[in-house]
């Protein structure tokens, strides 16, 4: 048996005024964190139909100058109702000198999408820099993710993807509601 070990001490916030105290570098970020909830549609040219979905995305950190980042997307019916679990990810948002952001995030359909972009007060806007492909993994090329805060508080995202020989192009478009 190993010698116990304490829980990991230390602690994850999800609000800024959660402890522990955010980073300096955070400041630009500090408005994307929290859970955010809502309804998107989503489309792309090699598929049959374009279809509606709901999605959970959280952002919190640690007091490193980092964002954890983890989302959950569902296919629903007209009445929210849900049809079956669709997209899965998480990573890590770095955030560098003035607003400058390098992001890792990770699907379990195996593609990475290693971004890099810009954050200011109300707006994040990200590129891929590398998409990484397991050997399995649908063939991504490129994306392109954008983050809006609205006057109604309410959190835009828009994802835009090159895949299967398609230029890039609108994959997902959603807003959001903070709901913690
Ligand atoms: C909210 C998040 C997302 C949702 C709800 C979503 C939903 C879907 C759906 C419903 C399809 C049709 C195939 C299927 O039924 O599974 C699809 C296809 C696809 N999605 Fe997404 N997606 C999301 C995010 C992403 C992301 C982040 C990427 C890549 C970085 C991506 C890349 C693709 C690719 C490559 C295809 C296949 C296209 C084809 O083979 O014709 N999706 N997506």
């Amino acid at each position: 048996m190993p010698d116990h070990v304490p829980a990991y001490p230390y602690s994850e916030a999800s609000s800024p005024d959660q402890a522990p105290k955010t980073h300096e570098l955070l400041k630009p970020v500090l408005w994307l964190l929290g859970t955010w909830r809502g309804r998107g549609r989503g489309t792309y040219p090699t598929l049959a139909d374009d279809f509606t979905y709901a999605q959970e995305v959280t952002f919190s950190h640690d007091g490193r100058p980092f964002l954890r980042y983890e989302a959950k997307a569902w296919l629903i019916d007209g009445q929210d109702g849900p049809l079956r679990p669709a997209a899965r990810e998480s990573g890590w948002w770095r955030v560098q000198p003035e607003g400058r952001v390098e992001a890792l995030i990770t699907q379990p359909t195996g593609i990475v999408e290693v971004m890099v972009g810009d954050v200011g007060e109300g707006l994040a806007e990200l590129a891929s820099h590398t998409v990484a492909l397991t050997p399995t993994a649908k063939d991504v090329t490129a994306t392109r993710r954008r983050y809006t805060l609205t006057e109604g508080a309410t959190l835009d995202f828009v994802h835009d993807l090159a895949a299967v020989g398609q230029p890039l192009q609108h994959h997902l478009g959603a807003r959001l509601g903070r709901v913690a």
